[in-house]
Parts: structure tokens; sequence; C-alpha cells
């Protein structure tokens, strides 16, 4: 099992859950660092065992401020800076969105520009009251985190935020339905931790096959769609986990799943 331990991170693995806290004081801006510390935790975490499910959260009272504005002059002089830096941040949010286990934001403060792409990379959201999400690219003459939050908001909405840098606070986040839940600060990691808890009871080879699929006909047609989805029905139908369920089933037990 790998230790975890990661410059910008602090990681917490029991009852199967890995949580995740962004650890770069004082407001957990995006470095290199951070960039590389969670792509590689994520990877890892889809290949260990002992991990079914993720919660990413913010050690302090923000979630992510975002790119690091401190260090960005010394990027953009660097030849290749950016492009390389919009490589690695491109590449942690597919980590987070293909790691086979799910992962959860608990959002504990602000989440802004790079860290709402942080957070909409996430299978499920939920805020504390002091949470928000926001793009302030335009009030530092930057672009960025569209595609990501075209998820998680309608047109006007959207549009709003990326063009005057609104921040939307946990409260209106969960009147929208972008958040499941939004809970006082000092609840945040119960509220998340039992929505872990129930992922982790599950048939593991259930919930990845699950959100492989969910995430692989995102973008395709309805018939495509069923396709995939019908396949893969069928394999893990396969499973180990799919005939122990039939058994505890049939001997009204709780099944106990293997992750095979
Ligand atoms: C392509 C991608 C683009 C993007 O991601 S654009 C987004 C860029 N991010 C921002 O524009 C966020 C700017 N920051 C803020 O709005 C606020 O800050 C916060 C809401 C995050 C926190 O507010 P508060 O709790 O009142 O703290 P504080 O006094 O404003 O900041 C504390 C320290 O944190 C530093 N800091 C804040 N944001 C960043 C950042 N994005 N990169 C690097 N450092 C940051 C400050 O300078 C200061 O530091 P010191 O104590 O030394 O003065």
């Amino acid at each position: 099992m790998p230790d975890y331990r990661f410059e910008t991170l602090r990681v917490e693995l029991q009852d199967y859950v890995a949580t995740v806290w962004l650890d770069h004081p004082p407001v957990n801006a995006v470095n290199t660092q951070l960039l590389q510390d969670l792509t590689l935790a994520l990877d890892q975490f889809g290949a260990d065992p002992d991990v079914r499910c993720v919660v990413i959260t913010g050690q302090g009272k923000v979630f992510c401020a975002g790119a690091d504005l401190k260090n960005r002059g010394q990027m953009l002089d660097q030849p290749g800076g950016l492009s390389q830096h919009s490589r690695r941040t491109r590449e942690l949010f597919h980590a987070i969105r293909e790691c086979p286990k799910p992962v959860i934001a608990a959002l504990n403060g602000p989440a802004l520009g790079a860290g709402l792409g942080i957070a909409a990379s996430c299978d499920i959201l939920v805020a504390a009251e002091t949470a928000s999400l926001a793009l302030p690219e335009v009030d530092v003459g930057l672009l960025g985190g569209v595609k990501h939050a075209q998820r998680l908001f309608g047109h006007s909405r959207l549009r709003r935020m990326m063009l005057t840098g609104m921040r939307v606070s946990g409260a209106e986040l969960y009147r929208l339905g972008v958040v499941e839940a939004c809970v006082p600060v000092e609840r945040l990691l119960d509220e998340a931790g039992t929505i872990a808890r129930q992922i982790a009871a599950k048939s593991p080879v259930s919930v990845q096959l699950m959100i492989q699929t969910a995430n692989a006909i995102e973008d395709m047609s309805l018939r495509d769609g069923y396709r995939y989805e019908q396949d893969m029905t069928a394999q893990v139908a396969k499973s180990e986990d799919a005939r122990e369920a039939r058994q505890a089933f049939l001997e009204k037990r709780p099944p106990v799943f293997k992750g095979r």
C-alpha cells in the first residue's frame, strides 16, 4: 500500500475511504506541486483495493483559491511554461474524472477558478455554509473554468459568473441543485463521510463500472449510450460480487463484497 505522503496534501485512509486535504497554505492555490501531488494521489487511489471512495476537501478556510497568482509571472517567463502548466492542469481534471473510485468534493470554503475545476470534476459535491464557487478570472485578466462550470450551471447563471466573477454561496448552490447538501462547516466531513461510506459498502465492481459507464456515455448518442450500458451490464453480471449478492439475497444476509 502506498504511504500517501505529499508536499501539498494530507491523506487519511479509514474504512475504505481516502480523505484528502489540499494543504498548500494559506489558500491552497494551484501550483505545479499541487497539480502533480493530487494527480499522483488519484492514480494511486485508483489502484489501491483499500480505497473504495475518495473525499477531497481543503485545509483551512478556503477549498482552493485557483491559479497561484504569486508564482504566475515566473511560470509565464519560462519558455513553454504556460502550456506545460495547462497540460498538467488538464491531466489533474482528467485524473479526478477518470478515477475508478468515486470522488466527493467537500467544499469547506471558496473554490475559485481552477478550484472550481477541481470541484466540478468530482462525482458528488457537498458544501459547507462557508463554501462558494466562482470564476474570478475576469478580475485577474485570465480565462478558464468554463467547460467545467458548464457541467454545474445553466446558461444564464454561468454567463453571469464568467462575466462578472459573481460568487455563488453554499446555500444558493444547494438551491440550484449543484451540491447534494449545504451544512454547517463543522458537519461537512461527517456529511461527505456518510455518503462515502454508503458507496464503500456497495459492490466495488458495480460502483467502478457504473461511473466508468456514466463518464463514457455522457457524450454518446442515445443508441450508442444504451449499447455501451448493456455491454457493461453483461460484464458486471459475471463478477464475483454479483454472484455473492445473488447468494446473499437468497440466504437473507448482507453481502460481503470483495471487489472482484
Ligand atoms: C486558468 C485558471 C485561472 C484561475 O484559477 S483564476 C483564479 C485566481 N484566483 C483568484 O483570483 C482568487 C484570489 N483570492 C481571493 O479571492 C481571496 O484571497 C480568497 C477568497 C481566496 C481568500 O480570502 P481571505 O480569506 O480574505 O484571504 P486573503 O487575505 O485575501 O488572502 C490570504 C493570503 O492568500 C494569498 N492568496 C489569495 N489568493 C491567492 C492566489 N490565487 N494565489 C496565491 N496567493 C493567494 C493572499 O495574497 C494572501 O497572502 P498574504 O497574506 O501574503 O498577503
